[in-house]
């Protein structure tokens, strides 16, 4: 498969070069040159197929013919050794629990399939490839998790001081080996941007290969669109119309479902919810794209103030407002209204959420209010001890802790502090 930039000013890429690239030299996100759905017969033999089944029929056309179906089969049952079950709270409320792989946060897939391709591109090839990551919390330990020891690689993560949970921190911070962390004195938003900016940055891109392992890159992107067959799969039998409401901050998993639905799935609508982090939200309501600094909330993974994927999501809808608003609808939601969505879902489900389902939660109940008829599945994009703190001050009961979790807990953080674009680019210089 070949790529364009969304910027419409570099070359196509090839599957292999979007990859190593990451982001296009016109700083373009890439997006897939074509979009064929999969046949009826798919959808309608669903029940017979294994989760490595579906995802590798629904991936393939995205990455061939760079890999190989037989490499692709073991990338994809390596990637997906973990459940994704859906859990039912009443008639009309669902959640996908997305957090049972290694860091406990549904960035997992993504991070272990993008590893195991770059691993793939790699293994004739003694080039260092330097993969830079800015995260708000959990990509950052999925992604040093799934690229700890890769063969050639470097991965370097840009994280907001202070804005993550101690878990989180933890989990990307701990690994040492071919994993460093940079702590940044500014928000998500400060992170995102000046990892754009060293892609451009010519001194350092003719010195070192950069990429990234954000939802900007294709490869940790796309198989996001898995998580939406996987809950299709558990629910189709019993609910006519099903809609999802994701818990959105950079909107690359919102925008996955959106190619799954381009794939065919019969997905009937899409709810991006929020925090007060609301771009979208209020675009819908008003048509003005307008991006705010991000605000510090307690669903701290999506304190995104500009999102890099709804440029993908207005590609996939031809930048038409309407067909946009017939798609996906957004709400946004306080932090108080979050911790009494975690006690009402704790109260009357006995179900723990995190912060981040519970936006989701929320999402699905105000969509619910309009359209009576529908069952809405909310993704429960990380594990509720990922954010111990908040979670038990909610619920008032001490959790038991995983052990993913408990794994990382005693480790000592090892950070590199850099508060400018100036000090970033000397690290990396300094590492080549
Ligand atoms: C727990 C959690 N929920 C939701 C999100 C938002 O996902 P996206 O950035 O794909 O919109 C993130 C961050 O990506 C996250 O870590
Ligand atoms: N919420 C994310 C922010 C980065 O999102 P990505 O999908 O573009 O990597 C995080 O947890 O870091």
């Amino acid at each position: 498969m070949n790529y364009y930039s969304l910027n419409k000013k570099a070359e196509n890429a090839s599957f292999k070069d979007a990859v190593i690239k990451g982001l296009a030299p016109d700083k373009g996100l890439y997006f897939p040159e074509s979009i064929t759905p999969l046949p009826s017969s798919f959808f309608d033999n669903i029940d017979n197929l294994s989760h490595t089944e579906i995802a590798f029929e629904a991936i393939k056309q995205f990455v061939s013919p760079e890999i190989p179906n037989d490499i692709l089969k073991t990338i994809v049952e390596d990637t997906l050794n973990f459940n994704f079950p859906v859990v039912q709270l009443n008639n009309t409320i669902s959640t996908l629990e997305l957090f049972h792989g290694p860091t406990m946060a549904f960035k997992d897939v993504g991070a272990r399939f993008m590893a195991r391709c770059l691993g793939y591109f790699n293994k004739d090839n003694n080039e260092e490839v330097t993969v830079l990551v800015a995260t708000s919390g959990d990509t950052g330990g999925a992604v040093a998790n799934g690229f700890l020891g890769v063969k050639g690689v470097n991965v370097v993560i840009l994280y907001p001081s202070g804005k993550v949970s101690d878990i989180q921190e933890k989990q990307l911070t701990t690994l040492g080996k071919n994993i460093t962390a940079l702590e940044v004195n500014g928000t998500f938003d400060d992170c995102q941007a000046m990892v754009k900016t060293a892609f451009l940055d010519e001194e350092l891109t003719s010195q070192m290969q950069l990429t990234s392992a954000n939802s900007i890159n294709v490869a940790r992107w796309l198989p996001q669109l898995f998580y939406f067959m996987f809950a299709y799969k558990q629910l189709h039998n019993k609910y006519e119309e099903i809609v999802f409401s994701v818990p959105s901050g950079n909107f690359g998993n919102v925008c996955a479902g959106m190619m799954a639905q381009q794939l065919g799935l019969p997905i009937k609508h899409f709810i991006a919810s929020n925090n007060e982090n609301n771009v979208v939200t209020r675009y819908l309501q008003t048509q003005e794209y307008t991006t705010k600094p991000s605000v510090q909330t307690i669903s701290n993974a999506m304190d995104v103030g500009d999102p890099s994927n709804f440029i993908r999501i207005q590609e996939i809808y031809k930048n038409a407002f309407n067909t946009l608003k017939d798609n996906l609808s957004s709400y946004s939601f306080s932090d108080a209204i979050t911790k009494e969505a975690m006690l009402e879902i704790y109260n009357n489900y006995n179900y723990v959420a995190d912060p981040h389902g519970a936006v989701g939660y929320l999402g699905c109940k105000a969509y619910l209010k309009d359209h009576p008829n529908t069952h809405c599945v909310f993704l429960e994009t990380a594990h509720p001890t990922k954010f111990l703190d908040v979670v038990e001050d909610v619920v008032k009961v001490k959790q038991p802790l995983p052990p993913q979790i408990k794994a990382v807990m005693g480790k000592e953080k090892v950070s590199v502090k850099i508060s400018t674009y100036s000090d970033l680019k000397a690290f990396l210089l300094k590492i080549t």
